[in-house]
């Protein structure tokens, strides 16, 4: 379990997440809902070990993540950051298997097995995203849905416990966006930890097993879907007037 006690992280030395209590359970999928501003990036980026927090634990399975080597840590959380660019224009192929990187050099991993074993986890990712006809296209042609795709297909190619998503569904269409969804779901059932990032309060309700509601930095709520997203709820936190359609699952909202 990935786990933050009381934790605490400022950006520009104002305080963005206070006194957050997270389990990112393995084998689940926890959606990370807020208003715009209320500091879901920030508590991701705080997960994944990339914000230095002000304040609070971190731990994977009671070790503190401090405690965890770098290249570890790498292979143990996968992050995709929210609109991730690439430093290189390099193609789509080489992308996904730059998320191979932290599976180099691992002591007592054979030469040949690993390089069968990354060419297999890339195989994977490209197809599971899709991207099997842009494969040697450079990034800076891509559109911004195609890109994500990729960006998310290098996630997967490293092949994480757990997997911290910053809004991954924001620019793929109706069907992307639910073959992600099964993906997500397949990920989890595979025992993966997975924490998303999502404004689709809908997609939310339908694909989480748990969801924290972000305000103002604070967590204001955690709890199964039904719970945590009813429309007291929203109508506290977004300050928008909803109403819940449909059956358990298959939920839409009306706004
Ligand atoms: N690099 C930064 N420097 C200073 N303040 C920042 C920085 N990044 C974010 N903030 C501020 O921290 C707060 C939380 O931002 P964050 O990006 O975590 O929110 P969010 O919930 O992910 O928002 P959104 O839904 O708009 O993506 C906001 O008030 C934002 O203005």
């Amino acid at each position: 379990m990935l786990q933050a006690k009381d934790l605490a992280i400022a950006r520009a030395e104002r305080m963005v997440i206070e006194g957050a209590n997270i389990a990112i359970r393995p084998g689940a999928i926890t959606a990370i809902c807020g208003p715009n501003g209320a500091g879901k990036s920030s508590l991701l980026a705080g997960l994944a070990g990339l914000l230095r927090p002000v304040r609070g634990e971190l731990s994977i399975d009671g070790k503190s993540l401090d405690g965890i080597a770098l290249r570890v840590r790498a292979r143990t959380l996968g992050f995709l950051p929210q609109d991730a660019e690439a430093a290189w224009d390099v193609d789509v192929k080489t992308l996904v298997g730059l998320g191979r990187m932290p599976w180099r050099a691992v002591p007592g991993r054979p030469a040949r097995a690993a390089a069968q074993e990354d060419r297999g986890a890339v195989g994977e990712a490209m197809s599971a995203m899709e991207l099997g006809a842009l494969a040697d296209r450079p990034l800076s042609t891509l559109s911004g849905g195609e890109r994500a795709r990729a960006m998310m297909a290098r996630v997967l190619a490293g092949k994480p416990r757990y997997i911290l998503a910053d809004e991954p569904f924001a620019s793929l269409d109706i069907g992307h966006a639910r073959d992600l969804a099964r993906l997500l779901r397949e990920q989890a059932r595979q025992g993966r930890g997975l924490a998303v990032v999502m404004h689709d309060l809908a997609l939310a309700m339908n694909i989480a097993d748990t969801v924290i509601v972000l305000d103002a930095g604070r967590i204001v709520a955690d709890a199964p879907p039904e719970q945590a997203l009813s429309a007291e709820t929203i109508a506290r936190v977004w300050r928008a007037d909803v109403r819940w359609l449909g059956q358990a699952g298959a939920r839409a909202l009306s706004i």
